[in-house]
């Protein structure tokens, strides 16, 4: 009855349940008078018929191929061997390997190319390589790079990576999520691509960007890969070169009305729920009415966030805690300029408000430390053009009928502290502006040092860069980018011979992996503002003595995952205390008791970590 021998089958695969068989081996026979027995012979049969056809299965299926890591024993028992080299390697050596590779390609396309290929064949080894290289990877996967892999996305275009789904779906969205091949998914980032960075609408190409954040959602927090959702709507796109663009993969028609897009929203939404009601929903990188307007829309129905609007105030908030203790300017004294009044600026500002209003300010006297200025200048309730529902919170009203066109007029009249940009305009704070912020600081006391934020994506779109950030401030810069940018080594020629300094990169992929694993293993039903509040403190509160003392308010990039593990906890915690985590109260009491270390142990051992029997 047991036969050591494979089967061959004499049909081609299908799934099991449609599986009709017929073994030519003669070892199974296959009683025709016994139920029971008949039942256990075919069960065997399915199962060493499986087998097989996995072995040949296997090695192009990216999820369960091993690539030189399966063992002696799995090459034999599945039927690999002679299909392989005959050396077995660790996936770190794979890895190594591959870096090599990587490290000889000429342009960081080819790079992010190379490392995509590898994902479409070995998903293990695509996230070891990413994981222990993650200053030198992260930068491919994610901004810069990512951002010329969005505008080059139909040119580049290899494999589907994503769910596409048009405005020419509407009525059948939920039969589309079907077909989607793998688990359940336990995270989704949903983008229209109307706002990709800070490159403007890029149609369906913005797919990218869902793409690249779900890769950090597995890199920084340790999410399954095989659970992960990323998601285009494509309502068109108002880009007149993907319009004319032969390869253009998207609609090739001007957007729907908002209405239209609103409609196809909702009904994803619903559909999404309904197929996946434990999934998490990211918003990325709509275009600002769209990204406040879903938001408000969403957010007490689903369990969603806006990543541009709460997780990069989360972020920044994170930052900016650590970033007042070493300025020198008492937190009370602090007064914040925005360039850039959209879903990023709005959403810190706000985020930032709460922080004064828990420090014991009133909401209006925190509100009235922020002075934002848009593409028309500062930001006024008696500005002749009709603001925008998002910009009106933080319109001023003490500017005696004074308006302020420019930066630096702004920067004058304000004398602000702390400077953030989030306007997508490169080289915006040019060295009058950082000179200026410089001197307004250093009137109140020649060592306060002035906070420097320029953080819009990717670098051809950073308001300033460190090294310019470094020589205007003489110094002196307490600085956070979007985009990372390398350390400098200068000197000042003020007795001090050569200095280096590190810059922060403060964006919200310190955040949203954080908080989606804790908002999924604490089971919330939604993400509160508390649940964002309490991963900026506990982002501020990552950063170790070590960082602190070269003068760092993240912690560094390469401990992105290590943070994530105490964001997830502390968002769990939140989600109790707010109410909405379904996890059973009698798990939350034992919790309780056994303390930290037993809750981070627990998220430990449910995130995907690749690792081989070889490793
Ligand atoms: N570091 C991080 O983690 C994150 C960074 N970002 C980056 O922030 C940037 C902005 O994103 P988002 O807020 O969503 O975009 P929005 O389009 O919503 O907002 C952009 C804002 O910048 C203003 N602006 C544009 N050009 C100028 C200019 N020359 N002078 C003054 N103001 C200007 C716009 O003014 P107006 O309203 O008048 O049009 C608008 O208020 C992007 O580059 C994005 O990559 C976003 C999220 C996270
Ligand atoms: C980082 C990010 O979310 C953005 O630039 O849009
Ligand atoms: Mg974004």
């Amino acid at each position: 009855m047991h036969c050591p021998r494979p089967l061959s089958l004499t049909q081609e695969y299908t799934p099991p349940s449609a599986l009709s068989l017929k073994a030519t081996s003669d070892s199974i026979a296959i009683p025709l008078d016994n139920d029971a027995l008949q039942q256990e012979a075919v069960k065997e049969i399915l199962e060493q018929g499986l087998a097989l056809l996995s072995a040949q299965h296997m090695m192009r299926a990216p999820f369960l191929n091993k690539g030189l890591s399966h063992t002696n024993e799995e090459r034999t028992t599945k039927n690999l061997t002679g299909l392989l080299p005959h050396v077995t390697e660790s996936l770190k050596t794979q890895a190594s390997r591959s870096m090599a590779m990587i490290d000889s390609r000429q342009t960081d396309i080819d790079k992010y190319l190379y490392l995509s290929s590898i994902k479409s064949y070995n998903v293990d080894l695509f996230y070891r390589l990413l994981m222990d290289n993650v200053r030198q990877l992260m930068p491919l996967v994610y901004t810069p790079t990512i951002g010329d892999v969005c505008l080059q996305y139909s040119a580049l275009y290899t494999r589907p990576e994503a769910l596409h789904i048009s405005i020419n779906h509407r009525g059948s969205i939920k039969e589309i999520l079907q077909n989607w091949p793998h688990e359940s998914p336990e995270i989704c980032v949903v983008t229209d691509g109307s706002r990709i960075l800070g490159l403007g609408d890029l149609g369906f190409n913005g797919v990218g960007i869902a793409v690249g954040k779900l890769a950090l959602y597995t890199a920084a927090a340790g999410i399954n890969p095989q659970k992960t959702l990323p998601v285009i709507l494509d309502t068109g796109t108002s880009n007149e070169k993907n319009l004319d663009d032969p390869h253009y993969l998207g609609l090739r028609q001007q957007r729907v009305s908002p209405s239209e897009q609103q409609s196809l929203a909702d009904e994803f939404m619903q559909a999404a729920n309904e197929t996946w009601p434990n999934m998490v929903i990211q918003f990325e990188d709509f275009e600002n009415t769209k990204a406040f307007g879903y938001l408000d829309r969403y957010r007490d129905q689903y369990t969603c966030f806006n990543d541009d609007i709460q997780g990069t105030g989360s972020v920044v908030l994170g930052g900016y805690i650590g970033a007042v203790d070493l300025s020198g300017v008492p937190l009370e004294e602090q007064r914040l300029v925005f360039m850039g009044a959209g879903s990023a600026g709005v959403g810190v500002a706000k985020q930032l408000v709460e922080y004064y209003v828990r420090r014991g300010l009133s909401e209006d006297e925190a509100r009235n430390k922020f002075w934002l200025v848009d593409t028309k200048g500062l930001v006024t309730a008696d500005r002749p053009d009709k603001l925008a529902e998002h910009k009106k919170y933080f319109a001023r009203t003490d500017n005696a009928g004074q308006q302020f066109k420019t930066l630096e007029e702004v920067i004058k009249y304000v004398k602000p502290s702390a400077l953030v940009g989030l306007a997508a305009t490169y080289g915006i704070f040019d060295e009058r502006v950082v000179r200026a912020l410089t001197a307004s600081v250093k009137e109140a006391g020649q060592d306060r040092r002035p906070i420097l934020f320029p953080l819009s994506n990717p670098l051809t779109k950073a308001e300033c860069t460190f090294e310019e950030a470094v020589k205007w401030t003489d110094g002196s810069v307490i600085f956070a980018s979007g985009s990372p940018f390398a350390d400098e080594q200068i000197d000042f020629g003020d007795g001090q011979g050569t200095v280096t300094y590190y810059p922060n990169q403060g964006n919200n992929v310190y955040v949203f992996p954080g908080l989606g694993l804790g908002t999924i293993l604490s089971k919330a039903s939604r993400v509160t503002d508390d649940m964002v509040y309490t991963a900026a403190v506990a982002l501020a509160d990552s950063v170790n003595k070590e960082e602190r003392e070269i003068g760092l308010i993240y912690p560094r990039i390469d401990r992105v995952r290590e943070t994530s593990i105490v964001i997830a906890r502390e968002v769990m915690k939140s989600a109790r205390r707010g109410g909405v985590s379904k996890v059973e109260s009698s798990q939350w009491n034992l919790w309780d008791q056994q303390g930290d270390s037993v809750l981070d142990a627990y998220i430990k051992d449910r995130v995907y970590d690749p690792l081989c029997s070889l490793c």
